[in-house]
């Protein structure tokens, strides 16, 4: 989105930029420290109460502070959402107790490694979204669509059954904590039903039947990514992070933070602005792919996790996109005067783009790594 991006590469250390991944390939751009500037400074919040009023009126409304927010910050805190506070409490208590209790072998057993999906544990700096970094400063543990596990009920959710050809569970766990797996679908009952609800009030909010955009979530991609940021030292790199500079790949996400701050989002004029927990909501965020469907019009903002507070940090994100065998098309209210419409783009082909280049060291990438681009496809994450 900015003009200030660059895709050369950086010189090591050069504070005054940030590095980020948007696309397949890392961007950079200069950072501003003058922290009063830009095309926002704060993230505004916004009440859902509305958004299952029978009042047609009142969730128009609501879809238009939507509108607001996704086209200058791309971010907005939700509250009044729905989702119980014991829901809240219950999944960061699972996760303190799989982070904080659970041994390093039991997690490695479940190494995302091990999974060709690229799901399940990643341990402390595995990843390095910024390469001047040793890695990011955090262990996470990720979970997403699969038509196997019958906590997805795919049968129900699409009327079919799964295609013959995926035998093999997308998702994997460790064989001795059950208790994690039933927390994380439990949450994920918890979240699934209010992400449906946003997406209609997206719709809503470009002028659009509330049910146009329902076709293209049958059994979407999404994912749960339970994260542990430990403290960064005091004495740590000045670009040291819990996860590096990014752009969302989803359509859009819901973060669920805990009560330590950590979280800053990247405004136009490149300051980086905090946004921290706010009890009770949730931290909404336009992703690429919504960018992309908006011709721009909704901002994948940039954002990245450093927790200097000394404490520990928990978050966990659930980011959804559309079916992988969805095509979209940019919205016919979203294009410029006398612009020619771009060609639709598949869902799973884009998604593999992204993620395989974004894990070179993973065996499916290896796997594939020979494999022209053009046929890469989404069923590589159904493979045993
Ligand atoms: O931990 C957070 O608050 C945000 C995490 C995030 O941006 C991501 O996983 O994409
Ligand atoms: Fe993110």
């Amino acid at each position: 989105m900015s003009t200030t991006s660059k895709t050369e590469t950086v010189p090591a250390n050069d504070e005054d930029v940030v590095y980020f991944h948007s696309g397949s390939t890392a961007t950079y751009r200069k950072i501003n420290k003058n922290t009063a500037t830009g095309n926002f400074t704060s993230i505004p919040t916004i009440d859902l109460s509305a958004l299952t009023s029978p009042d047609h009126s009142a969730r128009k409304a609501l879809a238009q502070e939507i509108y607001t927010a996704c086209t200058t910050s791309g971010f907005f805190y939700a509250s009044n959402h729905g989702i119980p506070e014991a829901e809240q409490t219950a999944i960061f208590d699972t996760m303190k107790r799989f982070f904080l209790e659970v041994d390093l072998q039991t997690k490695m057993e479940a190494h995302a490694h091990r999974n060709a999906a690229m799901r399940g544990y990643e341990p402390m700096l595995e990843t390095q979204l910024d390469p001047r970094t040793k890695g990011d400063v955090k262990e996470a543990y990720s979970i997403g669509d699969c038509v196997i596990e019958p906590e997805q009920d795919y049968v129900g959710q699409t009327g079919r059954s799964p295609p013959a050809h995926i035998t093999h569970p997308q998702n994997i766990w460790p064989s001795s904590t059950p208790w994690f797996r039933e927390g994380m679908y439990r949450y994920y009952a918890a979240v699934y039903p209010l992400a449906m609800k946003l997406v209609r009030l997206f719709a809503l909010a470009f002028g659009l039947q509330e049910d146009t955009f329902d076709k293209d979530f049958r059994f979407p991609i999404w994912g749960l990514r339970a994260l542990h940021y430990p403290p960064l030292p005091a004495d740590c790199e000045a670009n040291a992070n819990g996860l590096g500079a990014h752009a969302d790949f989803s359509w859009f996400t819901m973060v669920l933070q805990d009560t330590v701050a950590g979280l800053e989002v990247l405004n136009r004029d490149g300051v980086w602005i905090e946004a921290p927990p706010k009890a009770g909501t949730f931290v909404v965020n336009v992703g690429q792919y919504l960018e992309r469907q908006t011709n721009g019009k909704f901002v994948a903002t940039v954002h990245r996790v450093r927790n200097k507070t000394g404490e520990r940090r928990f978050s966990i994100p659930f980011f959804l996109s559309q079916d992988p065998d969805a095509n979209i098309e940019v919205l016919e209210s979203c294009l410029e005067p006398g612009q020619e419409k771009p060609p639709p783009i598949n869902v799973g082909d884009l998604y593999i783009r992204r993620l395989l280049p974004a894990r070179k060291k993973h065996p499916t990438s290896i796997k594939y790594r020979d494999v022209p681009e053009e046929n890469w496809s989404y069923d590589f994450l159904y493979a045993k």
